[in-house]
């Protein structure tokens, strides 16, 4: 058998999959080469059409940028064209690999090819597309046509291209007339699926068009209205169906681009690890995104005890932050005196209750009822002051005292007095008469001095201060009074767990407080100082017009083969100075030239048009608040795995979570292969699983690969020399593979620095790059990627680390596509004694 067939036989062990590898021998091994070169032919024509396509964008990108209409009107139409171009250029550049990887034969005659963009027959009209996007309606039926309900395909045809040649061809006849005829050529499409997911990892997360199964399709298509919840095992590619169902809804649904696409993720290296799928299938408008990301200005980088984490991630926060806004409103617990002109002003508890109430009488937030408060406070202080005047000027009976000249006119004395009381000198000056002092634009004026006096500036910021979120959760944090008055539902123990000195920047968990907290603060009065900075933030965005200006003419002009006219290359290879980067910034001065994506990360209030949580069981309570109010239309695409919750604030149940913000209108969609791990890996993982819950299923395998995982046992104290000699071994024995040791928490910093010792090009670390070959991470780091092989040391240690410590496991046990080892000190832990790891003898190790 030649070596190519006994690789594929490797493959084809799996029940499923030996009826294709059977119909691949019976036809001869062979593929045909006239079909071959007729498709090559075809590809060549859709890469020369594309070549086509792509000169003419990057001429007309030329062609705007050449313009120099400087009205308004002519701004935007040029901004609006230039996006369009830009997104143009960059959709066909996304197309190149694998601009076209199939082929539907129709029974009623005709056929569909199907690829990455959709490309027209420009010379006809009416004819059939040159090339079917993956997400028009007419590709459907390449994903989801069987034989027994063939969607009028009768068959259907994988191609796989390299550099723009036409490597193999992969048929699936979905017609048994034609299988008849065929002589038994027969199923053969999931061959490409399982060259996919063979295939080795690379660190970063690839696309799945060419080979999407059918129930992944189904979700990627659903209706995007209302919350659809994807629940999947390990594998079974709900990460990636998310992905491509964020690219389908912006492709059906133009309209979303404006307000963009949401993508959450757990962490920085997991969306750095899919942060290529998405512009690889040609789409911009979406945010990538931790919860931790999503309050701008603050960088949760301060690392915390999950224990701290899982108490600020509860429902019980709401109360807990809105007590703690609540109580920088309560009365002074009696009479407060501020200094002024020389004597003490007093507002009594009882003025202070009024002016709150007043304050708090709407539906306003904290910083705009200061704004009343403050407003009242010194009407309260202004009529005080007057009184005083009064009680200066004035006799019993309301009469002006006489001033010396006894006309009624204020005499030196009276002046004198009335400064000591704080009465501006500016008033005496033309004044007759004590009771046309007080008018009302001179108690407007009395009012003033009073609002700009420092002692009542003092004083009203401790009555009622004005709050940034920050301030809020800082004064809360540091402060045990505060944290009793506002978290009474909390123990003192957990109370204390919040415990800490102000500075220190902020964690994940303290982003969802935050926002929290803006919701009830609203803007804080810095915003007006802010508006007084706008004039220099003008001039550091002219700047970075300037700077981005100056990127397009290097991308326009220096990277892309544009449309010259004769004679213009000169022109316009000084585009720089003919153009001017200044004029060209002024050309996008009035228009943001920012993208959907970028705006949305700058702006705490957007709203997504579409919002995709991954990993969506480790959110806490609080974080799906946030979530929720970035997406107020509901429409979501929640992915994950409650059996692989390892968050002590996650969730084991979607019902719990969505019913606060939906009710019971969600749907949910299950996933039911595992494409990642193979079956003798998932065996072992079942064994945990049964642990954790009987009544939970783990993911059917799509292969076996014939290898078995295995376990080393290792004295305690010998542990991290054996798996710096292990990971060694594994590393070299693998050389083109990704390796991955999954270690528990405690006991990474130590782990970490006896392998690098024989494993020098070892990442580890806050976000490790995961694009080396070998990696070492906590299986919270871990979540969501996948190598080729694993290794997995102290598995104990990682159970006892958390009472979710089973669940962590079982993420460790399911990273691997192809080889699984453990290492652990002294006996297994019993939930890996089961003879589905066996233990590797001496010569092994
Ligand atoms: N239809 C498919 N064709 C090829 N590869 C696939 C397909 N579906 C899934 N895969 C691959 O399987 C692997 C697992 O997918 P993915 O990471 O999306 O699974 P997941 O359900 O999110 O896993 P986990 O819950 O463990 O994070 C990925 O490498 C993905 O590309």
């Amino acid at each position: 058998m030649k070596k190519e067939l006994r690789w594929f036989a490797d493959f084809c062990y799996f029940d499923k999959f030996r009826s294709s590898y059977n119909n691949y021998i019976s036809r001869g091994g062979q593929l045909s080469n006239s079909e071959l070169e007729l498709e090559q032919e075809y590809v060549a024509m859709l890469y020369q059409r594309v070549d086509e396509l792509r000169e003419q964008a990057s001429g007309r990108l030329t062609g705007v940028l050449r313009e120099n209409d400087g009205t308004r009107q002519a701004r935007v139409e040029r901004e609006s064209a230039f996006a369009r171009y830009t997104e143009r250029v960059a959709r066909l550049d996304a197309a190149e690999n694998g601009l076209c990887f199939g082929r539907l034969d129709l029974r009623a005659g005709g056929r569909h090819y199907i690829g990455r963009i959709g490309i027209l027959d420009d010379s006809d009209e009416d004819a059939d597309p040159l090339l079917v996007d993956w997400r028009a309606p007419a590709a459907r039926p390449f994903y989801v046509a069987t034989a027994a309900a063939p969607e009028g395909v009768r068959r259907r045809r994988h191609i796989t291209t390299r550099h723009r040649r036409v490597v193999d061809l992969d048929d699936e006849i979905l017609d048994s007339e034609a299988l008849d005829t065929a002589g038994g050529e027969g199923l053969i499409g999931e061959a490409a699926l399982l060259a996919a997911v063979n295939a080795g990892r690379t660190g970063r997360m690839r696309d799945i068009v060419e080979t999407l199964q059918a129930e992944q399709d189904e979700i990627i298509r659903s209706d995007h209205r209302g919350v659809l919840v994807v629940q999947g095992g390990p594998g079974t590619g709900k990460t990636a169906v998310a992905l491509h169902r964020a690219a389908y809804l912006l492709y059906t649904h133009r309209r979303l681009a404006g307000r963009g696409v949401l993508v959450v993720g757990p962490n920085a290296t997991f969306l750095r690890y899919i942060g290529q799928v998405l512009p690889g299938l040609g789409e911009t408008n979406v945010l990538l995104s931790t919860v931790g990301g999503l309050f701008p200005g603050v960088e949760a980088r301060r690392a915390e005890p999950p224990a701290v984490a899982e108490v600020k991630g509860r429902a019980l926060m709401v109360e807990v932050v809105a007590a703690a806004v609540r109580d920088r409103q309560a009365p002074p617990g009696g009479p407060v005196e501020i200094p002024y002109g020389g004597e003490a002003l007093r507002l009594e508890e009882e003025d202070y209750r009024r002016a709150a109430a007043v304050a708090l009488s709407g539906p306003v937030l904290h910083n705009q009822a200061r704004r009343i408060f403050v407003r009242e406070v010194l009407d309260l202080l202004t009529r005080q002051v007057a009184e005083r005047i009064e009680a200066v000027v004035l006799d019993d009976g309301g009469r002006p005292l006489d001033g010396g000249d006894g006309q009624g006119v204020l005499g030196e004395a009276d002046v004198r007095a009335l400064l000591a009381a704080g009465y501006p000198e500016d008033l005496l000056d033309s004044t007759e008469e004590a009771r046309s002092l007080l008018d009302e634009s001179d108690l407007a004026d009395l009012r003033g001095e009073l609002a700009a006096s420092a002692d009542v500036r003092t004083a009203l910021a401790e009555l009622w201060p004005s709050l940034t979120p920050q301030r809020l959760l800082e004064d809360l944090f540091a402060d045990p009074r505060r944290l009793a008055s506002a978290a009474p539902g909390l123990t003192e123990e957990e109370r204390s767990l919040l415990l800490r000195a102000p500075g220190g920047g902020w964690s994940p968990a303290d982003v969802p407080l935050l926002d929290e907290a803006t919701e009830l603060l609203g803007e804080d009065d810095r915003a007006a100082a802010a508006q007084a900075k706008a004039g220099a933030r003008a001039a550091a965005e002219r700047r970075e017009q300037i700077a981005y200006a100056r990127g397009v003419l290097d991308i326009t002009i220096g990277s892309r083969s544009v449309d010259l006219q004769e004679g213009d290359e000169a022109e316009i290879l000084t585009a720089a100075d003919l153009l001017g980067e200044e004029a060209l910034a002024e050309r996008h001065e009035v228009v943001t030239h920012r993208t959907v994506a970028e705006r949305a990360a700058a702006d705490r209030t957007w709203t997504f048009g579409h919002v995709i949580v991954d990993e969506a069981q480790e959110l806490s309570a609080m974080a799906w608040r946030l979530l929720m109010r970035r997406c107020p239309s509901r429409s979501m695409t929640i992915v994950g795995d409650v059996a692989q919750t390892g968050d002590a604030a996650g969730t084991s149940s979607w019902e719990r979570v969505l019913r606060p913000h939906v009710g019971d209108r969600w749907r949910l969609a299950q996933l039911t292969v595992n494409y990642r791990t193979p079956a003798e890996i998932m065996a072992v993982a079942a064994d945990l699983l049964a642990a954790l819950d009987p009544g939970l299923r783990p993911p059917r395998s799509v292969r076996e690969t014939g290898r078995s995982p295995w376990r080393l046992a290792a004295a305690p104290a010998d542990l991290p020399e054996v798996l710096a000699e292990v990971t060694a071994r594994e590393a070299a024995a693998h050389d083109d593979g990704r390796l991955a040791v999954i270690v528990p928490d405690a006991r990474l910093a130590e782990l970490a620095a006896v392998v690098t010792a024989a494993v020098p090009e070892l990442a580890y670390g806050a976000d490790p790059d995961l694009e080396r070959r070998v990696v070492m991470l906590t299986v919270r780091q871990a979540k969501g990627l996948e190598f080729d092989s694993v290794l997995i040391a102290d598995p104990a240690a990682i159970l006892a680390a958390s009472p979710r410590g089973r669940n962590d496991l079982y993420v460790a046990l399911t990273r691997a596509t192809q080889r699984l080892g453990i290492l652990h000190p002294g006996p297994p832990p019993a939930e890996l004694a089961g003879p589905s790891v066996p233990e590797l003898g001496a010569d092994r190790a």
